[in-house]
């Protein structure tokens, strides 16, 4: 038997899930040259973080999405008690994150979207195809919280409100859309257009930020900030993605516009994150044993 043999028979289905969302966020992280986000080049929009800080934040999250894939295969259905187990381990994890990154919000977003899947994968990893999983997602996310504690109202709260427009709760509640009508299908065509598979991951973010209402960017830089990240992330998109040279050119032109404006799409990338996770979903936990 070999080492990696011995990996994959000695984990169980949430250790396997946990290890892949680490595993996305820290490919999220890495992406570069992504628009007013932190990655290998610098901390993008942003003075209080950096990417070692992404890394170990990420790595911090391992126990939390474990414990939300345990809790669903203990419960295994969607109900009121799985949903307010899943609103408790996740505030246990945003505290851990904060402990970690020094109080620094790097994934909050991330913890509701990634341990949301990790549950619905837990729940039937014999329906792992991305529909299946992200129509389980929402059942729990439309299950209010009882256990919710009354607090200031979040950055999300108070732009939703303002703007009228949906943010992280809504975008789960109705299956993610972004990630399936817009994320999945353009990672996809894109590796089938031979792109290469960084210029892939970077179109799938564009396809999310060409749509996606991003409280970070309306928080920090209001209607004209998401209006600016829509359409200057559909130009690339539809000058020829980021294989292309007038694709590139658009995307740094992109990366200024956001940094002037302060703005960072880190809802984009979580969802980023997120679509990666489903991508690689079923051949993680279905690799034949030694091909892992
Ligand atoms: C239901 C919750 C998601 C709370 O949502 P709410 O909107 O009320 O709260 P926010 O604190 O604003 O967090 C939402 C985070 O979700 C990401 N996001 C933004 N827009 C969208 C969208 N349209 N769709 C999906 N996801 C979205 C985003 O997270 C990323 O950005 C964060 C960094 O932002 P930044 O602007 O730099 O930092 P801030 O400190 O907020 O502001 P500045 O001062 O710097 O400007 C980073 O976290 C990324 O991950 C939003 O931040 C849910 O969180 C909740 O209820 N939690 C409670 C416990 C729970 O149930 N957990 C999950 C169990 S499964
Ligand atoms: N790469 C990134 N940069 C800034 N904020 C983020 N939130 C999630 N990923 C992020």
């Amino acid at each position: 038997m070999t080492a990696l043999q011995v990996k994959h028979t000695q984990l169980s289905l949430a250790e396997c899930l946990a290890d892949l969302a680490v595993e996305v966020l820290i490919d999220e992280a890495d992406l570069s040259p992504k628009p007013g986000l932190v990655d290998r080049r610098g901390n993008g929009a942003h003075d209080d973080l950096h990417l070692g800080l992404m890394h170990s934040s990420a790595l911090s999250l391992w126990p939390a999405f474990k414990e939300m894939a345990e809790a669903a295969c203990e419960h295994g259905e969607v109900n009121q008690a799985l949903r307010e187990t899943l609103g408790r381990i996740g505030r246990e994890g945003e505290v851990e994150m904060l402990r970690v990154t020094g109080g620094v919000n790097t994934h909050r977003g991330a913890i509701w979207a990634l341990g949301l899947l990790c549950a619905a994968a837990a729940l039937d990893d014999q329906a792992l195809d991305a529909g299946q999983v992200t129509l389980r997602a929402a059942r729990i996310a439309m299950l209010d919280d009882r256990a919710l504690p009354v607090t200031t109202e979040s950055h999300g709260q108070q732009v939703c409100r303002t703007f009228g427009l949906p943010g992280a709760r809504e975008q789960a509640q109705l299956g993610f859309p972004a990630i399936i009508q817009h994320g999945l299908p353009q990672l996809l065509r894109s590796r089938s257009e031979r792109a290469g598979e960084q210029n892939a991951r970077l179109d799938a973010l564009l396809a999310i930020m060409s749509q996606l209402t991003d409280t970070c960017v309306l928080y920090r830089a209001g209607l004209s900030g998401l209006d600016c990240m829509q359409g200057g992330a559909r130009a690339v998109i539809e000058a020829g993605g980021c294989v292309s040279l007038e694709g590139r050119r658009l995307l740094r032109d992109l990366d200024n516009d956001m940094l002037r404006l302060r703005a960072s799409p880190g809802g984009a990338a979580d969802l980023l994150a997120a679509t990666l996770f489903l991508d690689r979903l079923a051949p993680a936990l279905h690799a034949p044993i030694g091909s892992v």
